[in-house]
């Protein structure tokens, strides 16, 4: 056994949901190069593993395997029937969750108690499409021509290509495999290069409980230039990717070669408003979760903190305060509250934004280091007297740094928010009726948060809004992604 494998695997129940390989076509397969990647752990710098390499011919036999089975698939399951097995997939994830969590926390750096949520958060979104999958409605419409009746078909669009980001390994490939397979697609998933374990762990569980081999691919792969043969080979009909707002348009570009429907879950730049009549216990305690949650990479992470200038100080003061009681390590340790981020560019994006807001005026209130010594690791911080002229205005820092801007009003804190091409999520906190609906209106964003930093679930239409993206995954439209509307116009009704 490699060096490699020996400390990690020990740690789980079933270490056949270790896997280094790719899944193509029913088997478990090295790239036919034989090519492999390392994969880090973030908190030691250490070689988790090696995993198949796919190339572009790799890819496009997964393409042509998925689109067999998808055809297979739809013809000889029920909606019912694919709700079951997805029911079956999601009880198998509840039952190895310690696993899947180990493998999550080693490969992503988060804590094992936030691996462990994110697994049962993944789990929900599967749980949620098996009760969605016989519920595929179509329509009758009333025509506007005699005895003429119109109907709609609510049909699989076809194999879809998904691709998906480090931050969440879990929860972004279940919200996107779960809704293709309730309504009868088939998928080639590219899992993330940082953290493909965790995707295939999923995959051996999913095709455990029977969910039928051909329907689901995955072609692990660093290889950028062959992963957008999922973005170009005609035979894929959806692409669903979740990752950042630049690679989002470039495959965008690339689909529209072969006019596929796209689902685009792109970055964010999350403002989070602090109004004078804010509970700040509340507040502050919301934005813990919302700032911290996985070190600050989500993509719905308070990126601007904008305090009213009355209770800005005070605000910082809690904030500062809970802070400091976070404790920084890896993931596996028990008295960690915050892990590493996923990489050393992560690390180094973060230190970028301290120093340009420093330079520029800003104060450091508690943090604002990388501790010597290895793994990915930068101390939590906060930042007072932040401007719109620095970096962290309008870049996401995707890590663990709040910045606290001031505001004056009601409308500079909507127009400061907005001031960004993007528009994922929003926060803010207030005790009057009146300035939440209008402020929750106002918002640029696809999801806003009232006097509450934790939004994400199952049943929640997820997705942003300007350069944030396109369409809704989970809830009662996340199926819609998959499937194609067809209207049947049946006409000379009264022979
Ligand atoms: N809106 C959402 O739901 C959501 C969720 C999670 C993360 N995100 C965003 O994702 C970003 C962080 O994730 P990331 O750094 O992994 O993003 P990324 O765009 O670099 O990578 C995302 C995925 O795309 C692949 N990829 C990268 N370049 C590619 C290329 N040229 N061709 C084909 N595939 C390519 C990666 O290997 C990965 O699997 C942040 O901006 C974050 O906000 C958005
Ligand atoms: O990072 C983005 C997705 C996280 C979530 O679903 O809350």
């Amino acid at each position: 056994m490699a060096q490699h494998l020996k400390t990690f695997l020990p740690q789980l129940k079933k270490s056949e949901l270790f896997i280094e390989d790719a899944f193509i076509d029913g088997q478990w397969v090295k790239a036919k190069d034989g090519k492999t990647f390392e994969v880090y752990e973030p908190a030691t710098e250490d070689v988790l593993g090696r995993v198949a390499n796919c190339d572009r011919d790799d890819i496009k036999r997964a393409i042509e395997t998925a689109d067999l089975g998808q055809k297979k698939f739809y013809k000889s399951t029920t909606a019912a029937q694919r709700g079951v097995l997805l029911r079956k997939w999601y009880d198998a994830i509840m039952e190895n969750e310690e696993d899947l969590a180990t493998i999550l926390c080693l490969e992503n750096g988060k804590t094992l108690l936030e691996a462990r949520g994110e697994i049962t958060y993944a789990a929900s979104y599967v749980l949620w499409f098996s009760e969605e999958a016989p519920r595929a409605y179509g329509e009758t419409i009333p025509s506007s021509t005699p005895n003429t009746t119109v109907l709609t078909f609510k049909q699989p669009i076809g194999t879809c290509g998904i691709i998906t980001p480090w931050n969440f390994p879990a929860a972004m490939i279940t919200r996107k495999i779960a809704p293709a397979i309730a309504v009868g697609c088939s998928v080639v998933v590219k899992p993330p290069s940082e953290t493909p374990f965790t995707a295939l762990a999923l995959t051996k569980l999913a095709v455990d409980v029977g969910i039928p081999p051909r329907t689901i691919q995955v072609v692990p792969t660093r290889d950028r230039t062959a992963a957008t043969e999922l973005a170009t080979n005609p035979i894929i009909k959806k692409l669903s990717f979740t990752g950042s707002t630049g690679v989002g348009k470039m495959l965008t570009q690339l689909a529209a070669g072969t006019m596929k429907k796209v689902s685009m879950e792109l970055g964010g730049n999350a403002p989070f408003i602090v109004f004078a009549d804010a509970d700040l216990d509340l507040a502050a305690d919301a934005a813990m979760i919302c700032k911290f949650r996985c070190s600050g990479q989500t993509c719905v992470c308070a990126n601007r903190i904008l305090a009213h200038k009355s209770v800005a100080a005070e605000f910082t003061k809690k904030l500062v305060a809970r802070v400091a009681k976070l404790q920084l390590g890896a993931g596996m340790d028990k008295s960690t509250t915050i892990g590493p981020l996923v990489n050393k560019g992560g690390v180094d994006k973060v230190a970028a934004h301290i120093t340009d807001a420093v330079s520029k005026g800003a104060k450091i209130e508690i943090g604002g280091k990388k501790p010597a010594g290895k793994g990915f690791f930068h101390e939590p911080t906060v930042l007072s007297g932040v401007t719109p002229e620095m970096l962290v205005a309008n870049d996401e820092t995707f890590g663990p740094l709040a910045p606290v801007f001031t505001f004056e009003s009601e409308e500079e804190a909507v127009r400061l928010a907005n001031a960004t091409e993007f528009g994922l999520a929003g926060y803010f906190f207030s005790r009057d009726v009146g300035r939440v609906l209008r402020v929750a209106r106002a918002l640029e964003v696809g999801m806003v948060g009232v006097n509450t930093g934790k939004i994400s679930e199952a049943a929640l239409p997820f997705g942003g809004v300007k350069e944030s993206g396109l369409g809704r995954e989970g809830s009662m439209y996340g199926l819609a992604e998959y499937q194609v509307i067809k209207s049947v116009t049946i006409g000379n009704t009264d022979l």
